[in-house]
């Protein structure tokens, strides 16, 4: 199996001390190939999670294995070994705003490589026609050679899926691909890393706020309220009430009324 979860308690530390639980006691099992959407409110814990899994968290308690291994009883270079058989790729990726979008793609093949082919890669990209295939994957290819930093944030965001695409992960850690993209870019970009996942059987996790999309596109759903699981279900066993209750209380009220926004003053006002 690609995770197994038992009793997994995560905290955060907060000016060097442990936070109160992001995630509370989790059992979760997790095989090869599947593919699943994690939801819930914001501060559910979705973030935390998808970082667990990339191993880039250290539970404080219970037990955790990737690929049959648990991480933090490894060396630090073999847990190393281990995190590059994984993909996290964040809401907003961290990319180097200067760096040319070639460059910046090609970096998912550096854990893959020798210190000197790395190095060379920086100065020259080695493989400029593989970033432009990953990059047109997400409807990209022309901006093969800008810099990083002239791009809009959804374009960075799928910047950063394109470099899931060159990396040799069997585990993609995808935290809310489409927050930045429009509906029609949403669905492509849903159905591109789908497609991907399945071929290569690698394993898909990927948080969503877009809950139809989340039912939509992936077989599982797992529930995420208050750093624990509310719901781990097949979609078609997903209720509208297991929705409504998983994000009961968290609708945000509308702002009070403005005193100046009355419809006498906008008539008032409409007549300037
Ligand atoms: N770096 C951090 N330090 C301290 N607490 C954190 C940190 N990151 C997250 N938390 C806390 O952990 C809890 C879970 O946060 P997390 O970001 O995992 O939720 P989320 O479901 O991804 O939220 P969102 O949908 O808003 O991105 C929250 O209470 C949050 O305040």
């Amino acid at each position: 199996m690609t995770y197994r979860l038992e009793q997994l308690t995560v905290r955060h530390l907060v000016a060097g001390l442990d936070a109160p639980p992001a995630l509370h006691a989790l059992d979760l099992v997790i095989e090869p190939g599947e593919q699943l959407a994690l939801i819930g409110p914001s501060g559910a814990g979705k973030t935390t999670l998808l970082a667990t899994l990339a191993c880039a968290h250290k539970p404080a308690e219970g037990r955790f294995s990737v690929f049959g291994q648990d991480p933090w009883a490894l060396s630090q270079a073999a847990r190393h070994r281990l995190r590059a058989r994984l993909f996290l790729a964040p809401q907003a990726p961290p990319l180097p705003p200067r760096q040319r979008v070639v460059t910046t793609v090609l970096a998912a093949r550096l854990p893959h490589m020798s210190f000197w082919r790395a190095f060379a890669s920086l100065v020259k990209p080695v493989d400029p026609d593989a970033a432009h295939a990953a990059l047109a994957r997400f409807g990209l290819g022309d901006k093969l050679y800008s810099r990083v930093d002239r791009l809009s944030g959804g374009e960075r965001q799928r910047c950063g899926l394109a470099r899931l695409m060159l990396s040799n992960a069997e585990a993609f850690l995808v935290d809310e691909p489409i927050s930045a993209l429009d509906p029609a870019l949403s669905q492509h970009t849903l159905a591109t890393l789908q497609q991907e996942a399945s071929e290569r059987k690698a394993t898909l996790v990927c948080s969503l706020h877009q809950v139809e999309m989340a039912r939509a596109h992936f077989p599982r759903l797992v529930g995420l309220r208050d750093g624990r699981i509310v719901f781990d279900r097949p979609r078609e066993a997903v209720t509208d009430a297991m929705i409504a209750a998983l994000y009961e209380n968290e609708h945000v009220q509308p702002p009070a009324p403005h005193p100046h926004d009355t419809p006498d003053r906008i008539a008032v006002g409409a007549c300037f």
